[in-house]
């Protein structure tokens, strides 16, 4: 089957006036419906590695396929859709717009599909439901705990049903037990969704092992990967 991501001998340099490698000669296959871990120091280029996956940075040298398409030659616009359509993001900051309720919060997440406001509306109790906030919606993001609102944010990422989730430290503002609840809740959405793939960033080795697949990264290579058999 055709891999939902793919690297291949992919790099990352900053412009200068940094001009920081970030990432070097990465290859990497990511199947559809992995669950992958990705942890390293500070600065080994976890973020870098995640943004280039979902298509938010470009590479400076390498090939990024998704779902086995060759992205190295889409325009701006062209990647703006493939991220619309494929891949939803989940952040350790939840990004919530504090003005709007959690349902038109989670509706945004499918703003550029081109659906009119009531489906909107209504995928997005949909997306609350399967996240165990239907009794919610109408609150603004302040009213909730923040276990909750990364739930929201986890709804706005699936409510187009991506085939990939792409989440930087997405417990990394929580308690243990609330973290343990959004991995629980990660791995429900990959179980019941079809073949969505989840690939997270974390510092925590007990999330990071919730994971089927660990990848560590060491000054921009990857040195261990637990999916790979020798
Ligand atoms: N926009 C940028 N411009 C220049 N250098 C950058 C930029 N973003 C990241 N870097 C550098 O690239 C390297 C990798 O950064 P990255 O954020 O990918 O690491 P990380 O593993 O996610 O770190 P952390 O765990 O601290 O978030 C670091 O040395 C960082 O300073």
């Amino acid at each position: 089957m055709t891999p939902a991501l793919e690297l291949q001998q992919v790099s990352k340099t900053y412009p200068p006036p940094t001009t920081v490698t970030a990432l070097s000669d990465v290859d990497l296959v990511v199947r559809r419906g992995e669950t992958v871990a990705i942890t390293g120091a500070s600065g080994a280029g976890k973020s870098t590695l995640l943004s280039i996956l979902g298509t938010l940075e470009r590479p400076s040298a390498g090939t990024v396929r998704i779902a086995g398409t060759d992205t190295s030659t889409m325009s701006d616009p062209q990647l703006s859709g493939v991220r619309a359509w494929h891949i939803g993001f989940v952040f350790q900051q939840f990004f919530l717009l504090d003005h709007l309720s959690v349902l038109e919060n989670v509706a945004t997440g499918l703003m550029y599909r081109g659906l009119p406001a009531g489906e909107r509306r209504r995928r997005a109790a949909e997306a609350l439901d399967r996240v165990g906030l239907a009794d919610r919606m109408r609150h603004r993001p302040t009213q909730l705990s923040g276990g909750e609102r990364q739930r929201v944010a986890i709804a706005r990422a699936v409510v187009g049903r991506p085939a990939v989730l792409l989440a930087d430290e997405p417990t990394g503002n929580l308690d243990t037990a609330n973290g343990r609840e959004i991995v629980r809740l990660l791995a429900t959405l990959r179980d019941t969704d079809e073949d969505t793939t989840v690939v997270l960033i974390t510092h925590n080795g007990a999330v990071a092992e919730a994971m089927e697949r660990q990848i560590r990264l060491q000054d921009g290579r990857i040195v261990d990967d637990t999916g790979v058999t020798a």
